[in-house]
């Protein structure tokens, strides 16, 4: 088997969301792929209507497959501080034609405010690793991990773009997304994320690929460095980051996978895309997307340096691999 499902970037590229459906009939809602989390949740019926904003929600009763897992439940918190918990079903889910028949759905019966704000998702699908997943007191497994025995090849691709769709591939890698050849390196899964290792300006970094979070978080020295090429460039307290001239031309960002002596790849971040968002609406500081992992405690490639690549999570093999494209 194998699944194709169009990846849609949301205000800036914040978040890239994607049409899921589940139950009999099919209910479809659109939900941010998440490769730094393992739970697959929604919005529902079970949500309370002052925490619903608009967004679309699962309605188990109206699904003929829905069977509720008794006695489960689910909470989870993220690194931005959001959280939201709730009850369990199983129910048929289906990404891009690819179906997983019993999947545990984490219906929510609370979320955090931010949630509540972002009214174009109804929820996380989660392709981190199960060991992380929150439900309790049975673990449940990652839609991933549920259909990774059927699919052609035990991997899917993330091929995510700059203000355009992108696209998740499952079971498959589609030759005509990548230029060049694709340079893999190990992973650590062993906080259940995909953790791997890259060379940036020759000092090795370990971090995660993490589609669920926007920029990209490194240690201080490197982003101090890049920075320190950037006239008008500094750490702002207030923001809480790097922030600069909106006018400056941004350098490009490159790092080392599956390198090695002479072999490995270099991804190149272009600097637009380090020029993430202005600070307010006179648009004359602008804040980058490139910032210091020290308050995060784990370094994170995001989005802006996923965008720049076409990467597989090959579950399989238990590597990442990455191409220019
Ligand atoms: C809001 C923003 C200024 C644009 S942002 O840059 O902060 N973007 C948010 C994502 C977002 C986009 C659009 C609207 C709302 C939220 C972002 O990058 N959030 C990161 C920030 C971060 C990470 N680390 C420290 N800070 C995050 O929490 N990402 C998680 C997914 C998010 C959660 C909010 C909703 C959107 C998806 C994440 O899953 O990728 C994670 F890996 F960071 C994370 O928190 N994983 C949870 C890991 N736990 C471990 C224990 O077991 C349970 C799972």
């Amino acid at each position: 088997d194998s699944g194709s499902v169009t990846a849609s970037p949301r205000q800036q590229d914040t978040e890239y969301l994607c049409p899921v459906q589940i139950g009999s009939p099919a209910q479809t809602l659109p939900l941010d792929f998440d490769t730094g989390s393992s739970d697959l949740w929604v919005f529902s019926t079970d949500t309370p209507r002052s925490e619903v904003n608009g967004q679309t929600v699962y309605d188990a009763s109206s699904s003929s497959s829905a069977k509720r897992l008794s006695g489960a439940t689910w909470k989870i918190s993220y690194g931005d501080g959001s959280s939201s918990s709730g009850i369990v079903y199983l129910d048929t889910v289906t990404v891009g034609g690819l179906t997983v028949s019993r999947q545990a759905v984490e219906a929510a019966k609370q979320v955090s405010s931010s949630f509540s704000r972002d009214t174009s998702s109804s929820g996380l699908l989660g392709l981190a690793f199960s060991s992380i997943n929150t439900v309790s007191p049975n673990q449940q497994k990652t839609f991933f991990d549920n259909a990774m025995p059927h699919l052609d090849a035990p991997l899917f691709t993330a091929d995510l773009k700059h203000n355009a769709d992108g696209r998740y591939n499952f079971g498959y890698i589609d030759k005509s997304a990548y230029t060049g050849s694709i340079s893999y390196t190990p992973v650590d899964n062993s906080q259940g994320f995909w953790g791997f290792t890259a060379t940036v300006d020759g000092t090795d970094v370990t971090g995660i690929a993490d589609t669920g979070t926007t920029l990209i978080y490194l240690p201080d020295s490197i982003v101090t460095s890049y920075y320190s090429q950037v006239s008008g460039a500094r750490y702002d307290s207030s923001n809480a980051g790097y922030i600069f001239p909106c006018g400056s031309s941004m350098p490009d960002f490159s790092f080392n996978v599956g390198g090695g002596g002479g072999g490995g790849g270099t991804v190149t971040v272009p600097g637009s895309y380090v020029n993430f968002a202005p600070t307010d609406q006179t648009g004359q500081t602008c804040f980058g997307g490139l910032q210091s992992d020290s308050s995060i405690g784990i370094s994170i490639f995001g989005d802006i340096a996923l965008k720049a690549a076409f990467v597989v999570f090959d579950g399989g093999n238990k590597q990442l691999g990455w191409a220019a494209k």
